[in-house]
């Protein structure tokens, strides 16, 4: 039996179900845990992911946090780790990318890890150090505008180089062509000149293949999912890992389903559309009706649906209407209004039957999954890049959750979800 081969930390849920979902594409079995599980670990997968909070956080909290998910996966087992953020490296000059990564070099007792926030799949690519999401300089594209994170340079040793205290260098494109033995190369080139932090650039799968093969025995990798992905396939011909270790499991999930959208993304708009179009059932929610009125109303609209037609209740909005609604009520105000509402419908979806709890956004995800109790997600088929179904549990029922990031998956998202749960 395989114990604990690889222990992922996130700096957000959806990040979290992101690497789980791309590690499965394996086969095997990946536990995710919702936050520092208070128990010592048990019934454990060779693939583990602790999902934290943490992007947004002051930084000693960060820290602490992530620490504390260290020492969670060294007791699973875990010998190699991965530090997982956000492909858009989303953080600030005094963010916590580089003083959490510093802080687990310094425990695992490491002197250099790499930088790889590529996602090809999802348009995310890095060339000379530049992060590009799709066509655009990261600092071009929709990211600048980011309510939390604006991202207002595209260049990775710069971002990178304020939040650490040793030198950031570069492995570039150009290296990665020629293979694993030029990457470990010029790693070792970096080692010995003191370079601690190394962003590796990335514009294919076939890149990060070769990044992965180069960095695979590091005690710490940190980057967004994909970078992640070959490793299992790696350790399996390493023999780190055998053919019999646990696989995914698959279940038989009853069909009613509800569909929660709090992200307010370009994509998560189009998506919405798109299955309103479809004629599901569907209700929006509006900030400042809610203010006055409370959820009864939502929650009397849900009461009445037949969630075998998978009826979707949403907060999702222009940004216009987004910043309207944010300047009467405050940013935070609206933003937590609308997650306490969607979580009071998912349970009370969950306890009118519906067993295949699809949510958009996020802070969206944190928000339904606290309030579902959930502790632990066995990931399950893959959606979208990025997006897997995952298993849990919640007030005992089984559940089918699947949790989107903001820019995830295609226009017919949600439609796609429920085909892919069938087919499963
Ligand atoms: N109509 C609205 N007006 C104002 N705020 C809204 C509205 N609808 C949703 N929100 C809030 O916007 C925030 C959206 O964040 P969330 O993280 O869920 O989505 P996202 O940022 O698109 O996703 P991700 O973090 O995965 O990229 C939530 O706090 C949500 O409550
Ligand atoms: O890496 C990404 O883009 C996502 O997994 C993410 O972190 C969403 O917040």
């Amino acid at each position: 039996m395989t114990g604990t081969i690889l222990g992922c930390i996130a700096d957000d849920f959806t990040g979290a179900t992101d690497i789980a979902g791309l590690l499965a594409r394996s086969g095997m079995r990946v536990s995710l845990r919702i936050g520092v599980p208070d128990q010592p670990p048990s019934d454990t997968s060779p693939f583990e992911v602790i999902a934290l909070k943490s992007r947004t956080a002051p930084v000693a909290e960060a820290i602490a946090e992530t620490r504390a998910a260290l020492t969670w996966l060294k007791n699973a087992g875990a010998a190699r780790f991965f530090w997982k953020y956000c492909s858009t490296f989303d953080s600030t000059p005094d963010g916590n990318i580089g003083p959490v990564a510093e802080a687990l070099m310094r425990d695992l007792g490491t002197d250099q890890t790499i930088y790889c926030p590529a996602f090809p799949e999802n348009g995310r690519s890095i060339f000379m150090g530049n992060l590009f999401v799709g066509q655009q300089p990261l600092a071009e594209s929709p990211m600048k505008d980011h309510p939390l994170t604006p991202m207002r340079d595209s260049n990775l040793m710069r971002l990178l180089a304020p939040q650490v205290t040793k030198p950031v260098g570069l492995t570039n494109r150009l290296t990665v062509a020629k293979g694993v033995d030029a990457v470990q190369a010029s790693l070792a080139q970096h080692r010995s000149d003191g370079t601690a932090h190394v962003v590796v650039d990335a514009v294919a799968n076939a890149d990060l293949e070769t990044v992965a093969a180069a960095c695979r025995d590091m005690p710490l990798m940190t980057g967004g999912s994909a970078v992640a992905m070959p490793l299992p396939a790696l350790y399996l011909a390493d023999g780190l890992l055998s053919a019999d270790a646990p696989k995914q499991a698959v279940h038989d999930i009853d069909q009613k389903t509800i569909v929660l959208s709090g992200s307010c993304s370009a994509m998560t708009n189009a998506q919405v559309a798109s299955y309103i179009a479809t004629g599901a059932p569907a209700c929006q929610l509006d900030p400042l009706t809610l203010t006055q009125t409370g959820p009864q109303a939502v929650l009397d609209w849900l009461a009445k649906q037949d969630l075998t037609e998978a009826p979707l209740i949403y907060a999702t909005a222009d940004p216009a209407s987004v910043k309207a609604a944010q300047a009467k009520l405050g940013v935070a105000e609206v933003g937590a209004l609308i997650e306490q509402t969607l979580a009071a419908c998912a349970v009370a979806a969950r306890d009118a039957g519906a067993r295949r709890i699809i949510v958009a956004g996020g802070e969206t995800s944190g928000a339904v999954t606290t309030a579902l109790k959930v502790a632990q997600l066995d990931i399950a088929t893959e959606i979208a890049p990025g997006v897997p179904w995952t298993y849990c549990v919640s007030d005992g029922a089984q559940i089918a959750l699947a949790l989107k990031s903001g820019n995830f998956g295609s226009e017919t998202f949600f439609m796609d979800a429920q085909a892919k749960l069938e087919r499963a």
